[in-house]
């Protein structure tokens, strides 16, 4: 279990997806974008917006159940994107880099981004905007809901 938790909302991962953009916009033009599935589809969705590119391809990669990791699994690989050339890759996040490790081996000539980056995972990826701890578990959007939490006063320890 991570020890702490990064609670990104959907605000802030549009500011940062948007702020992906900007720095892949400079290292274009690209063919297409590959997003990897699950995780990638809203960042890729927003970027594809920010850079006017309109051939979208998918990879669906499972690496995680939940916050346990196992051996990731090609669930569909890309089929329109060659070797990657010209083309960039995007997901939400590289944590352990399992994933970008698997995706890097069938598109080895692709540009890949994401959006958040933690220690062990940044080296297999070619740009990124914000770092995050390792032992942090960034929690997106679609992972959380609003609901109640009690007044500090009621959970604090008595002295
Ligand atoms: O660098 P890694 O240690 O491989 O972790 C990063 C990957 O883990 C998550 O995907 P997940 O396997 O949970 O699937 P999902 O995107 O379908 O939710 C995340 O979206 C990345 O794709
Ligand atoms: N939601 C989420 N999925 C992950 N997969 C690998 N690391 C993470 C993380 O920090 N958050
Ligand atoms: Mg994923």
């Amino acid at each position: 279990m991570a020890q702490r938790y990064y609670t990104v909302s959907w605000d802030q991962l549009h500011r940062d997806s948007k702020a992906l953009a900007w720095r892949l916009v400079e290292k274009g033009p690209w063919r297409g974008i590959v997003a990897i599935t699950r995780g990638g589809l809203i960042p890729a969705a927003i970027i594809a917006r920010e850079l006017d590119c309109r051939m979208i391809e998918s990879v669906s990669v499972i690496t995680y159940d939940e916050e346990k990791l196992g051996k990731p699994e090609v669930a569909k690989p890309p089929t329109a994107a060659g070797d990657g050339e010209g083309w960039l890759v995007l997901d939400d996040l590289v944590d352990t880099g399992s994933t970008a490790k698997v995706v890097r081996a069938m598109l080895p000539k692709a540009h890949m981004a994401t959006v958040y980056a933690k220690p062990a995972g940044k080296p297999l990826v070619d740009t990124f905007v914000m770092e995050v701890s390792q032992d942090t578990w960034i929690l997106f959007p679609w992972d959380t809901e609003q609901q109640f939490v009690p007044p500090i006063a009621r959970s604090a320890q008595p002295k």
